[in-house]
């Protein structure tokens, strides 16, 4: 979100607190198990690296995420659908003009397309500005009989395989600190001046090849085109449709580095976390009595959990406990990630408990990490057609449950990668050699995106779609 003026700035309070907040419970999380993270305290550079993240301004203000919070609210009550879409790790050397605004535009494209097709209010939000610390399956990589530390996000350590790169480096937080406030710096820019304008839907597309889901967006391109043309003779006022609002999210996983950011607002005293407006909690790491929930319980921010297919509803209810315990609409949003061939057996149970429950959260699927496999030449991947039935799935089990399917959370990128299999242009093995530039997950390439974004918007818009 960005402000319309300095009055704006003034009455959203901006968690300027000099140094990470004190705050009763916030440092509750250092007593509790906690998992994923690097043994780096006893480096020389940990107390200077936190030090110096304590002093930096906050990335993002409190008004912004409690403007996110009154948006998410929307969407949990049926009136607004949640779009989350970028790079399941972020690079340093990926925080490029070029690479920022293709993952921008992708993402306004989709919105474009969920706006137009189901007539609902889109909120965008990229995996962006601080998705940089990953979860990882294994603590060790071994490659050709040599074991390293894995590969945990540039927040951590360096991806190259060697000794030296795959030491965790606390002064890595800083970088990720940096590099977040460059990339939030330029969406800031592209979605205020002029960049997100509505009467540039066309400009967005420039540059990709005549596949089905491109020629698909021209078409409907054209029509907002004739609609707005319209509008404009007929003498509305377009400075609203000049800007757009887009919201920064990650995973929440370095503690020590969303510690290090948690500022007090200034209009309330309370704590935010100010590396982004919504932080999530992975599949790894909702334990509910484990440092991740208990750390994220403390702060304002809408706070997201990804569930996995194991995830009993008595989890499901506990969490919303811990997380929500005001139930307060768009504090809390579920991300479930099956997998396309659980997803119609594990959410029912989940979502009727929710509903059942009377809580009031925001369902949005993630139809990405329930359908990694390998492909026969070694690469992470995920066949397109998995990720389309999990969506599909993810539809099905809230229609039939009456509850609203409230969003889409994707690992995607702007550019013409080859990582995903499949699509209408379809991506083949042989293509991962040349186009697979992920350094974590496979993520959808820009046609991958928008087919997906023209699937949503027919299962959004189904006549018979959930009860609100
Ligand atoms: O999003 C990231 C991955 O799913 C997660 O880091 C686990 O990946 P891994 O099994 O390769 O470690
Ligand atoms: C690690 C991720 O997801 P999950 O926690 O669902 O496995 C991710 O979103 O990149
Ligand atoms: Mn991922």
């Amino acid at each position: 979100m960005i402000f319309d003026s300095t009055a704006d700035i003034q009455a959203f309070g901006t968690a300027t607190s000099n140094g990470a907040a004190d705050y009763p419970g916030l440092d509750q999380w250092r007593e509790l198990p906690i998992s994923q993270q690097p043994a780096w305290q006893d480096h020389p550079a940990f107390d200077s690296a936190v030090a110096e993240l304590s002093a930096l301004p906050p990335l993002v203000f409190a008004g912004e995420v409690d403007v996110l919070r009154q948006r998410l609210a929307a969407a949990a009550n049926g009136e607004a659908f949640l779009l989350q879409g970028g790079d399941c790790a972020e690079t340093f050397a990926g925080a490029t003009a070029n690479k920022i605004s293709a993952r921008v535009k992708t993402i306004l494209q989709m919105a474009v397309v969920l706006t137009y097709g189901a007539s609902l209010p889109v909120i965008k939000m990229g995996r962006m500005a601080g998705q940089f610390a990953k979860p990882r399956s294994s603590d060790t990589e071994t490659r050709d009989g040599v074991s390293l530390p894995s590969f945990r996000g540039e927040i951590v350590n360096g991806f190259d395989f060697t000794e030296e790169s795959r030491r965790p480096d606390p002064q890595r937080m800083v970088t990720a600190y940096h590099t977040s406030a460059a990339t939030l710096n330029l969406v800031r820019a592209f979605t205020q001046g002029g960049f997100a304008d509505l009467r540039s839907v066309h400009s967005w597309n420039q540059g990709f090849t005549q596949n089905p889901a491109h020629v698909r967006y021209e078409e409907m391109a054209g029509e907002i085109d004739r609609a707005v043309r319209f509008m404009d003779a007929a003498g509305v006022d377009f400075e609203a449709l000049r800007r757009t609002e887009f919201f920064a999210a990650h995973e929440a996983l370095l503690l020590d580095y969303e510690r290090a950011l948690t500022r007090l607002d200034s209009r309330t005293g309370l704590p935010y976390s100010t590396s982004g407006h919504f932080l999530w909690i992975g599949e790894r790491t909702r334990d509910l009595d484990g440092a991740h929930v208990d750390f994220l319980s403390r702060v304002r921010n809408p706070i997201g959990v990804k569930l996995g297919p194991t995830t009993t509803p008595d989890d499901a209810l506990a969490l919303i406990d811990k997380l929500d315990p005001e139930r307060e609409a768009g504090r809390l949003t579920f991300i479930s990630r099956m997998g396309a061939g659980k997803i119609r057996e594990a959410l029912p149970p989940l979502v009727e408990a929710v509903r059942d429950s009377g809580a009031k959260v925001v369902w949005v699927t993630d139809p990405m990490h329930g359908n990694t496999v390998t492909a026969q030449n070694g690469y992470k991947t995920r066949r397109f057609d998995d990720v389309m039935d999990e969506v599909r799935g993810f539809f099905e089990v809230h229609r039939a449950a009456g509850t609203f399917p409230g969003g889409l959370h994707v690992e995607m990128t702007g550019d013409d990668v080859a990582e995903c299999l499949g699509g209408s242009d379809p991506v083949d093995e042989a293509a991962f050699a040349d186009r697979y530039e992920s350094l974590c997950d496979p993520r959808l390439n820009h046609q991958q995106s928008l087919e997906m974004a023209f699937l949503v918007t027919e299962a959004l818009s189904h006549p018979e779609r959930s009860a609100r």
